[in-house]
């Protein structure tokens, strides 16, 4: 079969506190994460907002020990998995390839290179697809196979999401079953799913199909689980002043309190591993969120990690994709249903030349506004609370 590898994608995180802003910028940097019309304003306002948040954000990590957990727990789920394809008898050599973070994924291909590889298994390390997560990275993947000629000699598959697979599906049912059995009434507790959001024009404007795989794999968790709890699915982090995915997760805390809900155990579920979202968002803010509802148990389910049925679950999706026919950059990132994945390119109003000089205007217009809130720390962004 040759040299196989398996790369792993994920998001990255700082490790120290003075890795926040880079983090920030490189994160702001992608026109997936922030979709503008004009590719020039990208990196200015990149460098505007990961200046203005640092502050925020550095207070949030220093909560949670002065970094990012993320870089170790996946490195611990490389080892894990290598360690089990090779009990399996599918051995591989496991690459790690974040987005906005060392290790980059450019890196990871650097490794692969000097190694080897002549089959790649590239694994997400999202269950659900996301334009602004798993279709980021292909869309840096993709344009390094564009410019490296030499990487054509790479028999890649793409996996491009997951949430329904059976093992990972045994897992969180698991992980949610050992929360349960801590529990006194556990019949009673309100199961509260929390996804990350993401703006409401990714799923109406763009087509990204996120919603509809977290709302699919909530219905197979609580399915594999075969309990009575009732279940809320709300959607968490929302950033800056457009619309995101709803019920937010704040608002479905505190209608459930008005309801009268007392114990709730939050199951994350747009990730795998520990990250500031679970640790300081789910745990410290969510938590006095309910609390002031009037939720009076609040439980959270820790994230898969290494949990060895989920570690199993990933072995078993690179030996199924290596015996299936390679799915392609071409397939995710130019599907044939209407799905934008490459923003600048086609949002509509970037499409006449008109428009055209009409953007150039406005981008100007807020690139001069976005520069006097710089100095006064005034302005819009501020009132709405992107800054
Ligand atoms: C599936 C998970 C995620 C989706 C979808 C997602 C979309 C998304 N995120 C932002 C903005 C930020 N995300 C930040 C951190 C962050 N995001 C995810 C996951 C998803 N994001 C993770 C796992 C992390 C944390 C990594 C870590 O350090 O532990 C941040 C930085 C933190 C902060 O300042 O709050 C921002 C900002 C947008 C705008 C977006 C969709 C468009
Ligand atoms: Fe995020
Ligand atoms: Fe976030």
């Amino acid at each position: 079969m040759g040299r196989v590898g398996v790369l792993l994608l994920n998001l990255g995180g700082p490790d120290r506190i003075e890795d926040v802003r880079p983090f920030l910028f490189n994160l702001f940097s992608d026109p997936e994460i922030i979709r503008l019309p004009v590719p020039w304003l990208q990196k200015p306002l990149a460098w505007l907002i990961s200046s203005l948040r640092a502050k925020k954000s550095q207070e949030n990590y220093q909560q949670i020990g002065g970094g990012s957990p993320l870089r170790k727990i996946t490195e611990a789920q490389a080892e894990a998995l290598e360690k089990r394809l090779e009990e399996i008898g599918q051995p591989a050599q496991i690459y790690i390839g974040m987005r906005y973070w060392h290790p980059f994924t450019e890196e990871a291909i650097a490794r692969i290179k000097r190694d080897q590889i002549t089959k790649l298994v590239i694994l997400p390390l999202y269950p659900q697809f996301s334009i602004s997560t798993s279709g980021s990275s292909f869309r840096v993947l993709e344009e390094m196979w564009k410019q490296d000629p030499s990487l054509s000699q790479i028999e890649y598959t793409l996996i491009p999401s997951w949430y329904n697979s059976l093992g990972y599906l045994q897992a969180m049912a698991d992980l949610i079953h050992q929360e349960l059995t801590e529990i006194a009434n556990p019949d009673q507790v309100e199961i509260f799913f929390s996804a990350h959001g993401v703006p409401q024009s990714y799923v109406d404007e763009a087509g990204d199909p996120y919603q509809k795989e977290i709302e699919e794999c909530t219905r197979l968790i609580m399915k594999t689980l075969n309990r009575p709890n009732p279940y809320t699915l709300a959607y968490q982090s929302r950033v800056g002043p457009v619309e995101w995915l709803k019920p937010y997760t704040e608002d479905a805390l505190k209608e459930l309190g008005e309801q009268g809900v007392k114990e709730i155990l939050v199951i994350p579920i747009s990730f795998v591993s520990e990250h500031i979202e679970t640790l300081q968002e789910i745990d410290i803010e969510y938590r006095e969120v309910a609390e002031e509802a009037g939720i009076e148990d609040f439980h959270r389910v820790p994230a898969l990690n290494t949990h060895p049925i989920f570690i199993d679950s990933l072995a078993q999706l690179v030996v199924q994709s290596l015996q299936e026919n390679p799915c392609t950059f071409e397939q995710i990132t130019h599907p044939k249903k209407n799905m934008k994945m490459y923003p600048q390119e086609r949002w509509e109003w970037g499409m006449t030349s008109a428009a055209e000089v009409w953007n150039g205007r406005l981008a100007m217009l807020g690139f001069i506004a976005l520069m006097i809130e710089l100095i006064t720390g005034h302005g819009p962004l501020h009132l709405v609370g992107l800054l």
